[in-house]
């Protein structure tokens, strides 16, 4: 958060930041950066405010959403970005015909490491903000490659990616507490918290668009819907030969969280 608020004070048109009560009372930089509270109506009616940030539970991302992007302002969204496909395509299409930028906060994708695992692994540059020269209307945006088939990196033609995204139940208190990510209603479970990053890393190696071949969720305690874990197998249909399989996990056993990416290529 604060990074971001660094990069928007060296554009002069971001140059107050104005948030929620609660929120910017901890923040406390350093002059031209004006500091303003507001509730979250009047921020959006505010012409003086150009994007928003929102940071609150899965569930409220995509009504949040869309009242910005109505209201006129540019989105930067937690992830993930909706509460279900409906929801996705919704916010997708609202910012498109309002030619506004609506990004999901998978930062990852912007690190450095991003780019070069990127580039090991597929052989190709990462699509992103970085990437000035895009004539999208959106910035940033673009249609993700059609297919890994033309383009190798270091291992060959790509055979199979594991990821495994795996947070001990510690951390957030496990299904008897009150954290969001254990809630029904504000779209919580393993797969919406962990399993989007996994997902989106394996779309960002590959270039290309994945369909779920199996899945298998474990509930959380009296949920029908809400899961501490998942695990799922994935292909593309346009890049035969090529499989994933990810794991996503609040309830890991383990004392401290597991990140880990394994790719397997024809070399
Ligand atoms: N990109 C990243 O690296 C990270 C992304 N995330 C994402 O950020 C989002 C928020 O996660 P996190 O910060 O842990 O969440 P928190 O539980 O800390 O809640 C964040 C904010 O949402 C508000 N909020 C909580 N519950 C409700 C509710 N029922 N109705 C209205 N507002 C509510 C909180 O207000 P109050 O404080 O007043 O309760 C708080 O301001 C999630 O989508 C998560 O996936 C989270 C961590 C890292
Ligand atoms: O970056 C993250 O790591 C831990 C997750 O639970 C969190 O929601 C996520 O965004």
């Amino acid at each position: 958060m604060l990074d971001i608020i660094t990069d928007f004070r060296q554009i002069q048109r971001c140059a107050h930041f104005i948030g929620l009560p609660g929120v910017t009372k901890t923040l406390q930089p350093a002059e031209p950066v004006r500091i303003g509270v507001l509730g979250a109506s009047q921020l959006l009616e505010n012409p003086d405010i150009d994007a928003v940030y929102i940071g609150l539970p899965n569930g409220l991302h995509g009504q949040w959403a869309r009242k910005a992007l109505k209201a006129g302002k540019h989105v930067l969204c937690e992830k993930p970005f909706g509460a279900n496909q409906h929801e996705a395509a919704e916010v997708h299409a609202l910012a498109r015909q309002a030619g506004l930028l609506c990004r999901e906060a998978f930062h990852f994708r912007e690190h450095p490491l991003a780019a070069r695992l990127r580039e090991l692994v597929l052989g190709k540059p990462q699509p992103g903000l970085s990437d000035s020269s895009s004539p999208s209307p959106l910035p940033g945006w673009q249609q993700p490659a059609a297919s890994p088939g033309g383009s190798q990196g270091v291992l060959g033609r790509l055979q199979h990616l594991d990821v495994q995204l795996l947070i001990p139940e510690w951390m957030f208190g496990g299904p008897q507490g009150d954290n969001i990510r254990f809630q029904d209603q504000l779209a919580g479970g393993a797969m919406m918290d962990g399993g989007c990053y996994c997902i989106s890393l394996l779309r960002l190696l590959t270039g290309a668009e994945p369909h779920v071949v199996s899945a298998e969720a474990s509930l959380v305690p009296g949920s029908q819907v809400t899961d501490g874990a998942m695990t799922a197998q994935l292909a593309w249909s346009d890049v035969p030969g090529l499989t994933a399989s990810f794991t996503a996990s609040l309830q890991h056993p383990g004392p401290v969280p597991l990140t880990q990416l394994k790719v397997q290529g024809a070399k």
